[in-house]
Formats: structure tokens, C-alpha cells, sequence
């Protein structure tokens, strides 16, 4: 696995369990993360980033107001291999919490997203009402210039309250059933969101 220098796979399980999510403050590497800040880069200068959508099924539509995201999958023709060794990096994840936590996710899907200045993403769960083929979701942040006092947070509901995680580098995962936001930043922010799920069956 290119980037997994990973995280004491034990250890991620281990505080998923006990909290329902964990951080990974080192996962992607450098490395890793600078190439695919540059592929994220080249791809926003295509205008290969399209607005993305709220619900799914009948209800999907787009409301900036709820979600101003704009997003590109991961597996898209378009992306660079940084974004497939990605990809391949989280599958190797998922096999082993799967080995864990017996979760049962048979794929990973991701995308990156790029949340122009003052827009946010209001509280929801990744995992739906009449579809729960999410089971973890993995964000991972490519922001390394982000300040404090930028804003941005995700913000993620334990069962011991909320935390707020500031959206520089580095990941989290959390199970998709809790509830989260993402809060308006003064100025872009960028980030790959990833789900582990069922597939649809
Ligand atoms: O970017 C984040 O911090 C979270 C994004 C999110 O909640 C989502 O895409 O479902
Ligand atoms: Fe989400």
C-alpha cells in the first residue's frame, strides 16, 4: 500500500468501536497528499468538478443552501494515479477494519470536493434513512495552509458531545449513522470524502 504508513490498523478499530470515530493525522503522507493536491489542482482548472447533489433516488437534487460542494469521483476517468493509489490504499483499510469489525463493506467510494469560501454542508448522515449501504466514512483534508480562524470545521456528534475538527491535513473516520456538518470556511476548502459500504444487493 503506497500511503499507508498507515495507523495501527488495531488502533483505528479499537477507537471506532469505543467512540464511533478516529483520526489519522498522518494518513495520507506527505507525499501522497501533495500529489493529490496537484491532481485535485489540475482537475479544478478543467472544470472537472461538478456541484453536488443532496438525497438520493426521486429526492436528489441541488440545494446550495443545505450543500455547496462541488465534487469529482475518485474513479472518474479524469483523475491522476494519485487518486487510484488512493483509492487502493483505502481498500486495503477496509479489508482490514472489515477483518475487524466485521462491517461487511465490499467497496470503497470516494470524491473530491472543493467547498468555495462561505459554504457549508448542513447536518446529516452519510448513511441513508431507506438505503444504509454506507457503513464508514473517511474524510481526508488537503488544506495544509488552513488557519484556526478559518473556519471550515467538520463538525461530528459522539455520543459524549461534539467535536470540531479543523480541516488542515490528515483524516477521520467515523460510522456513517452519526451526524455531522460541515460549517462555512472564509475561503476554500478541500478535501476527499470516502465511504466504505455494502454493495447494493
Ligand atoms: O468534508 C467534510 O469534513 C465532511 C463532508 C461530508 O460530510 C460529506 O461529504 O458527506
Ligand atoms: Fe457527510
Amino acid at each position: 500500500m503506497p500511503h499507508a504508513a498507515v495507523h495501527d490498523v488495531a488502533t483505528i478499530a479499537d477507537a471506532l468501536r469505543a467512540r464511533g470515530a478516529c483520526r489519522l493525522p498522518d494518513f495520507p503522507d506527505a507525499a501522497a497528499a501533495r500529489a493529490l493536491r496537484e491532481d485535485l489542482d489540475r482537475l479544478q482548472a478543467a472544470g472537472a468538478l461538478a456541484s453536488a447533489a443532496v438525497g438520493h433516488g426521486a429526492s436528489l437534487g441541488q440545494r446550495a443552501e443545505i450543500r455547496g460542494d462541488a465534487t469529482l469521483w475518485l474513479d472518474d476517468a479524469r483523475t491522476g494515479r494519485a487518486a487510484a493509489a488512493f483509492l487502493a490504499s483505502l481498500d486495503g483499510l477496509r479489508i482490514e477494519l472489515n477483518r475487524r469489525l466485521f462491517l461487511g463493506a465490499d467497496e470503497v467510494e470516494a470524491h473530491y470536493a472543493a467547498y468555495p469560501a462561505g459554504a457549508r454542508y448542513a447536518r446529516h448522515r452519510d448513511r441513508f434513512r431507506d438505503d444504509d449501504a454506507r457503513v464508514i466514512s473517511f474524510v481526508s483534508y488537503l488544506n495544509p495552509d488552513w488557519r484556526d480562524d478559518d473556519g471550515g470545521a467538520l463538525r461530528l456528534s459522539l455520543d459524549d458531545g461534539d467535536i470540531d475538527v479543523v480541516p488542515r491535513t490528515g483524516s477521520i473516520c467515523f460510522l456513517s449513522e452519526l451526524e455531522h456538518e460541515v460549517l462555512p470556511a472564509t475561503r476554500e476548502r478541500r478535501s476527499i470524502a470516502a465511504w466504505m459500504r455494502r454493495r447494493p444487493r
